[in-house]
């Protein structure tokens, strides 16, 4: 029997714990949160924000209960707060000052990541929120309640300033979001993408400001205003979503990390240290469209990487498979999907890129309803012909479409290949000439 302290139990824990209890049912799993929940999907915050879903009930799959059922022992509230590598050895505190000594055999840190906070002044004025956790949620819906909360500011149009600006409206604010870079989503998409989420944005009474840099935030007790390089905007609320960085606190001295903190682990997630492994947000990634260990802090790598590190934890070698960073987001019924790199981010990387788009309808021009138009841009390597990259646009649901470019990134598959590949036709869902093929056909 081995002992397996597991530290942090959101969607990384949950998937690693649940993998150790329900295939080896031999060992002692000792886990502890600092948190009161577990498995809240903070990708649902912007539907409940928004009032698309009426209560936040089904954003959570999983719970102490579940895992004491299955034989672990449970620490909730209770925060790690050292770790002695050496004796192996956890020590945690819980909320009302309760001490705990742990020892282990093996370690899995799922301690997830932090938002950035920026360094400005101004940011610990009321009403300026940071929309991590399932309280930030419940923080700023219960503000919203309050009809003098008029304007809103969004700082970070990434997919979580993009959402949530997107929930704001939808409840009757006035939404302002900006980004120090030229364009929305811009780790994800090319412009040609990024500017029709800008046009639906501001279709719907966003206010873009792009090119802007914030330089403080305002205000007497709570936030009044918001100072950037240029401008100044009113401001009742401010939303922070600038990106996430590893909460590396418990390993930063005694693991290898990565450039941006996260415990640098190997495909089989593997820290520096023997016995200690580390997953989802706090972890590394390998990133197949680059080929290079990478940080890309998603649900979706989080819960593949418990799965992958529980197997090695007890004893069945299992290899990740890598990762592409594949996602997508739904703004007013605009889809839009992407997997590995964008073509302005190869270039900027050094590729010898080439990218070929297409755009076309979904379905055979006689097909009169559920027909839209939809764009496709496919990133490859000159030199080596591999895709590097795929980008999908459309008010159709084209989610599924993506992964098969996710799976020819991760097989390194040529353009020339992917030409050729075969795509069933039926004028119910696609064309025969499909837009896949017209636009790897493209690639000279
Ligand atoms: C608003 C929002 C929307 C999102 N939407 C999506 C989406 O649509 N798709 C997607 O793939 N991803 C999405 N994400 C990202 C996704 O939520 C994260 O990638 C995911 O939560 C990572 O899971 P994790 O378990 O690694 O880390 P975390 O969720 O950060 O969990 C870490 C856990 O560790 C605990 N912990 C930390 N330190 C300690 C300690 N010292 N002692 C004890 N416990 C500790 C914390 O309490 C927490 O429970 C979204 C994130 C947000 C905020
Ligand atoms: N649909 C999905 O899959 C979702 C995924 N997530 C994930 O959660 C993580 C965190 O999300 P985000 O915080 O939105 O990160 P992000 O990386 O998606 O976006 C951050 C944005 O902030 C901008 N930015 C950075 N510094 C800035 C500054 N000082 N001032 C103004 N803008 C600045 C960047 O240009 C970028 O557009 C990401 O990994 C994201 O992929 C979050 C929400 C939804």
């Amino acid at each position: 029997m081995e002992r397996i302290v597991v530290i942090g139990a959101n969607h990384a824990g949950t998937a690693a714990i649940n993998t150790i209890l329900d295939n080896y049912k031999d060992n002692k799993v000792v886990i502890f949160d600092s948190n009161d929940n577990i498995s809240f999907l903070g990708c649902g915050m912007a539907l409940w924000i928004g009032e698309q879903i009426h209560s936040s009930e089904g954003l959570f799959y999983c719970s102490k209960d579940i895992f004491e059922k299955k034989g672990a022992k449970v620490y909730m509230e209770t925060r790690v707060e050292r770790i002695d590598y050496d004796k192996k050895i956890v020590f945690a505190e819980g909320k009302y000052g309760q001490r705990y000594q742990q020892e282990y055999d093996k370690l899995i840190l799922a301690t997830g990541s932090l938002p950035i906070s920026p360094n400005i002044e101004g940011k610990e004025l009321d009403n300026v929120q940071f929309v991590k956790l399932f309280q930030n949620a419940k923080d700023v819906i219960d503000k919203l309640h309050n009809d003098a909360l008029k304007d809103i500011v969004v700082v970070g149009a990434g997919y979580i300033g993009v959402e949530l600006a997107e929930a704001f409206r939808r409840v009757g604010k006035n939404v302002t979001l900006i980004d120090n870079m030229h364009t929305c989503l811009s780790s994800y998409y090319d412009q040609e993408f990024s500017d029709i989420m800008s046009e639906n944005l501001s279709s719907h009474g966003i206010k873009l400001v792009y090119n802007e840099i914030v330089t403080k935030l305002e205000g007497n007790g709570k936030v009044e205003k918001v100072v950037t390089d240029k401008n100044e905007y009113h401001a009742d609320m401010v939303v922070l979503g600038i990106g996430f960085k590893p909460n590396n606190r418990l390993g930063k001295d005694d693991l290898e990390l990565f450039c941006n903190g996260a415990f640098l682990v190997d495909k089989q997630q593997q820290t520096s240290q023997p016995d200690v492994y580390a997953i989802g947000d706090c972890a590394t990634v390998f990133d197949n469209s680059i080929q290079k260990t990478n940080y890309i802090a998603l649900a979706t790598n989080a819960v593949r990487s418990g799965i992958v590190a529980a197997h090695n934890v007890c004893g069945t070698p299992l290899e990740s498979i890598g990762v592409q960073g594949s996602n997508g987001i739904c703004i007013w019924n605009l889809k839009m999907v992407s997997t590995g790199i964008s073509y302005a981010k190869a270039k900027k990387l050094g590729y010898d890129a080439a990218a070929v788009d297409y755009e076309d309808t979904q379905k055979p021009a006689f097909i009169e309803h559920d027909n839209y138009k939809v764009k496709i841009r496919i990133v490859y390597d000159k030199k080596t012909r591999i895709v590097l990259g795929a980008q999908l646009c459309s008010e159709y649901d084209i989610s599924m479409a993506i992964h098969m470019f996710s799976l020819a990134i991760q097989e390194q598959v040529t353009i020339d290949r992917l030409k050729l590949t075969d795509i069933f036709f039926l004028p119910h869902f696609n064309q025969p000439y499909n837009y896949f093929t017209m636009a790897a056909l493209q690639a000279k």
